[in-house]
This record gives C-alpha cells, sequence and structure tokens, in this order.
C-alpha cells in the first residue's frame, strides 16, 4: 500500500551548503532568486544568513551544519515541515559532522524529497512545472515496519 503527501505550490525549500560550495550555491541562489521569492525558504546557519544577505529574503535560519542543523532539517523532513532539498555538499572534503550528512540525505530517501545535490540538479528541479503545482508525493507504506513482532 502506498500513502500521499501534498507537496503545495508555496513550497518548504530547505537550502544548505558546505563552506567549498558556499559561493556555488549563492550564485545559483541569486540567479533564481525571483522561483525562491515565491517559497518558504530553511537553511542551516551559516548557509541561511548569506543566503538572506544574498536574496534579501527571509530565510528561517536553523543551528550551524556540525552543531545540529543537519540533523534539524532531517526531524523537520520527518514531521513533514519540509518539502524539498537543496544541499551542495561538499565531496572532496571530510565534515567532522559526516554522520548527520548522510542521516539527512538518508531520510530525504525515506520520506522521498526531492533534493539536489549540484546545480544542474537544482537547475532541473527549479525548471520544472510542479514548482508552481500542487504536487501529490507517493509515500511509502512503513505500516509493516511499525507493525513488526519484536
Ligand atoms: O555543515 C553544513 C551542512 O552539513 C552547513 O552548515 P552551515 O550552513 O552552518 O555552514
Amino acid at each position: 500500500m502506498v500513502n500521499f503527501r501534498n507537496i503545495h505550490p508555496r513550497k518548504r525549500i530547505a537550502l544548505v551548503a558546505h563552506d567549498n560550495r558556499k559561493a556555488e550555491l549563492m550564485e545559483w541562489a541569486y540567479a533564481n532568486r525571483e522561483m525562491l521569492a515565491k517559497n518558504e525558504l530553511y537553511g542551516t546557519g551559516t548557509t541561511g544568513k548569506l543566503l538572506e544577505e544574498t536574496l534579501n529574503q527571509t530565510v528561517i535560519r536553523l543551528l550551524s551544519g556540525p552543531l545540529g542543523g543537519d540533523q534539524q532539517v532531517g526531524s523537520m523532513i520527518a514531521e513533514e515541515r519540509i518539502d524539498l532539498l537543496i544541499f551542495f555538499w561538499d565531496p572532496m572534503s571530510a565534515q567532522p559532522h559526516d554522520p548527520d550528512v548522510k542521516a539527512l540525505l538518508r531520510l530525504c530517501v525515506v520520506w522521498n524529497i526531492p533534493v539536489a545535490s549540484n546545480r544542474a540538479t537544482a537547475d532541473f528541479l527549479f525548471t520544472s512545472p510542479l514548482m508552481d503545482e500542487e504536487y501529490i508525493a507517493s509515500q511509502i507504506d512503513y505500516s509493516t515496519y511499525l507493525n513488526r513482532k519484536v
């Protein structure tokens, strides 16, 4: 059995970037400022601060990633409070909070969240007609797991 989740036209978007990719995210965000302005934005601490300066738009700021920000985004996804994630993570540097990064990306799969880890994917997502529409996301039914005998 499959469940469904409604994603509204005004989406709740989380934006996150590791330090080596923050400039790239800011450049992309500025180029997409009109689309971003139609949505509600969330960001981890430092990324959120830079985004507010770049976009002149309110960004709801969570903790900095290594201090728990990635986990906050993950818990918001699990509570159905984030619809889409743009996460420019750094494939070339070790992160002190690597388990948190992995946990966040895992929850995106668990909850069927669209994720962009690079600019090309972010461009494809943001030019999708679904950005301006309601979207019914299918949600795997975890009841077998929840009702398992332990
Ligand atoms: O570390 C991060 C994501 O894993 C991002 O955190 P900041 O936006 O606070 O730099």
